[in-house]
């Protein structure tokens, strides 16, 4: 069995992950942890900590796992460079799969979007829509950010370059080298992500819409069932479906 211990418990994930453990025949709910929960109690014994909270919140708990050896599945998003650094340098203490989405579908939209863009890489316009419900804080989502650093590697462009995060007023003509992020948020929409390549006389839009929050907790217990198995290191979740 896989102790599994949940961050943010009575978070809209946080209930959902609970649930999947619960569920789960090889799976053990270890502990649920909120705010101000004693981590060094909950966290000790745990295989595998799952973490959907906020970047300062993720990065506490984690510095505990690195030093009790704990495992982790990281959801959150909104980290800045400096986050990510820190993720990468605990990394180095205890295996972690940090992943801005952890459906299979989103993961399979990201190989889809590689191939596009290789194929779309000059006469098409790209820009990319998400839109989520009206409790998310962070913009643009990080799957579309994970969907522009995908699209951006496929066409050899620099993603801090070329990212044109919202237009307003006059802004001239569109530049052809930019990838554009537009963001939408409104009621309980649970994630919708669209990559759009604009051409002349056609355009062709890859999308995936979330209709359910339950299949970010299986990605997540599929990447805590592949984390037992491996060393140290900075996962994804396309280590963990097999897809490098
Ligand atoms: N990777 C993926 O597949 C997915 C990622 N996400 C990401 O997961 C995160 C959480 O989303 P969601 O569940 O909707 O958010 P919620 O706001 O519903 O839940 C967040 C939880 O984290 C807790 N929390 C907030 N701040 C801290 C902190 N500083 N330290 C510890 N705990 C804290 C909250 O506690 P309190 O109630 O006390 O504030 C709450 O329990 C977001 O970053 C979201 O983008 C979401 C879905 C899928
Ligand atoms: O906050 C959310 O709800 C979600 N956040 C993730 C993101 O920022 O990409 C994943 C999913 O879209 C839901």
């Amino acid at each position: 069995m896989i102790k599994v211990a949940v961050m943010g418990a009575s978070g809209r994930m946080g209930k959902m992950l609970i649930e999947a453990v619960e569920a789960a025949d090889d799976c053990l709910l270890h502990a649920t942890l909120d705010q101000g929960s004693d981590l060094r109690a909950g966290l000790s014994g745990a295989d595998v900590m799952i973490d959907f909270t906020r970047p300062e919140g993720t990065l506490a708990h984690l510095a505990v796992c690195a030093e009790l050896g704990v495992r982790a599945v990281i959801g959150t998003t909104g980290f800045d460079e400096a986050g990510k650094a820190e993720i990468a340098s605990f990394a180095k203490r205890i295996p972690i799969v940090f992943a801005p989405n952890m459906s299979v579908g989103v993961n399979v939209v990201l190989k889809l979007l590689d191939l596009a863009a290789r194929a779309m890489n000059e006469g098409f316009d790209i820009e990319i829509i998400e839109a989520h419900h009206r409790h998310k804080v962070d913009a643009p989502s990080g799957t579309a950010l994970q969907m522009g650093q995908v699209v951006a590697d496929a066409v050899g462009r620099d993603l801090k370059a070329c990212a044109v995060y919202g237009r307003e007023g006059v802004t001239g003509a569109r530049d052809p080298s930019t990838i554009g992020f537009a963001t939408v948020r409104g009621g309980d929409i649970i994630g919708d992500h669209t990559v759009l390549f604009a051409g002349i006389g056609e355009r062709i839009e890859v999308s995936h819409k979330a209709s359910s929050r339950a299949i970010y907790a299986q990605g997540s217990l599929r990447a805590s069932r592949f984390l037992v198995k491996q060393a140290p290191g900075l996962y994804g979740m396309n280590d963990v479906l097999g897809f490098r």
